[in-house]
């Protein structure tokens, strides 16, 4: 668990605090995504965690543990930290940034050889294949890869990644993110991510912060935050394309009827809202069969249409920090 206890940070000459009076609690095992503009305190929130920056005031805990009584050093061993593109060390190979980590709490040479294989085969990279090449030879999306593997490579319960994969190409950059979203919440990692990207956070995180001025404007779960912004700046944020959004988040599962209809084409329960809403509008059908999971059940274009309606103008939802 991560948690921030009324934080501040005020840089030298600054006009006004970076972190302002932040309450922040991320439980154990849960991803906490950092959004907001340019400037408002996102990276800064996420150094005070590995003491690359200190607090002024108030407590950052991990664990329960004050990091301000903890060695840095230390600390930072305990902690994996991924950086967007820079990070790996360019005259070693792919294997040596791996075990940097185990290399430096001493374990024994074959014990990191089989760890570094076990996190580059985790990170989806055939160690036969990567293990002996330079960061150079690799593609932005593999670096980012190997970047993951070498932050879980001593098995870190936190982990903090700043832009992880901004300097990922579009098209790889989804399949990075559900991905190493899917092992880190399959291996049960308390995450921050510090990020730009709206979808980047509405797919990895399982709660998202919205911060301005250094503070926090509404912390909510992806669905909630789409569906209740707490204020016209949240709303603006989002933009006009909210509900699309809101749509790819909910299965076709959560809004079927049971009963079957002749001659409807087939879809999966976890077909998206919005895909589901693509192919009627593609088709001209307005009501899909749910196909694979057992039971009989179909889809309507109206019942897409009042979950999309949900919501929409509903008031916004209290700033909180709790789940
Ligand atoms: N080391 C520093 N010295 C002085 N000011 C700093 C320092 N680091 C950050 N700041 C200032 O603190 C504020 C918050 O910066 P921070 O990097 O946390 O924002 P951010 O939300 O991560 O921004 P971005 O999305 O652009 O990375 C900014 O006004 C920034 O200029």
């Amino acid at each position: 668990m991560i948690r921030f206890e009324g934080v501040s940070k005020r840089f030298a000459d600054a006009a006004r605090p970076a972190v302002d009076h932040l309450d922040l609690t991320v439980p154990e095992g849960t991803t906490c995504v950092l959004l907001g503009p340019s400037g408002c305190g996102k990276s800064t929130t996420l150094r005070m965690v590995n003491r690359l920056i200190e607090p002024d005031t108030g407590r950052v805990l991990v664990d329960g543990r004050d990091v301000a009584g903890v060695d840095p050093v230390k600390l930072r061993r305990g902690i994996g930290y991924v950086l967007q593109g820079i990070g790996l060390f360019p005259h070693r190979s792919v294997a040596q940034n791996v075990a940097t980590v185990p290399g430096l709490l001493g374990w024994p040479r074959q014990r990191i050889a089989e760890r570094v294989d076990a996190m580059l085969d985790l990170v989806g990279l055939d160690p036969a294949q990567y293990r002996d090449r330079r960061p150079d030879a690799l593609s932005g999306g593999q670096r980012q890869r190997v970047g993951v593997a070498r932050a879980l490579a001593a098995d870190p319960p936190v982990l903090l990644m700043d832009e992880p994969f901004g300097a990922v190409d579009p098209v790889a950059r989804g399949r990075l993110q559900s991905e190493i979203g899917a092992i880190l919440a399959r291996l049960g990692k308390t995450v921050m991510i510090v990020t730009h990207d709206l979808s980047e956070g509405l797919l990895m995180g399982d709660r998202i912060v919205l911060m301005r001025d250094g503070a926090i404007v509404q912390a909510d779960t992806p669905e909630r935050f789409l569906a209740k912004p707490a204020d016209a700046f949240v709303a603006d944020f989002i933009g006009n394309d909210r509900i699309l959004r809101r749509l790819a988040l909910v299965a076709v599962s959560a809004v079927a009827l049971p009963g079957t209809i002749d001659g409807a084409a087939r879809v999966s329960p976890d077909l998206s809202l919005r895909d589901a809403l693509g192919l009627m509008l593609a088709s001209g059908a307005t009501r899909l069969a749910l196909d694979g999971d057992g039971s009989l059940r179909f889809v309507t274009l109206d019942a897409i249409r009042a979950a999309a309606r949900e919501g929409a103008d509903a008031p916004g939802a209290p700033v909180s920090d709790e789940p």
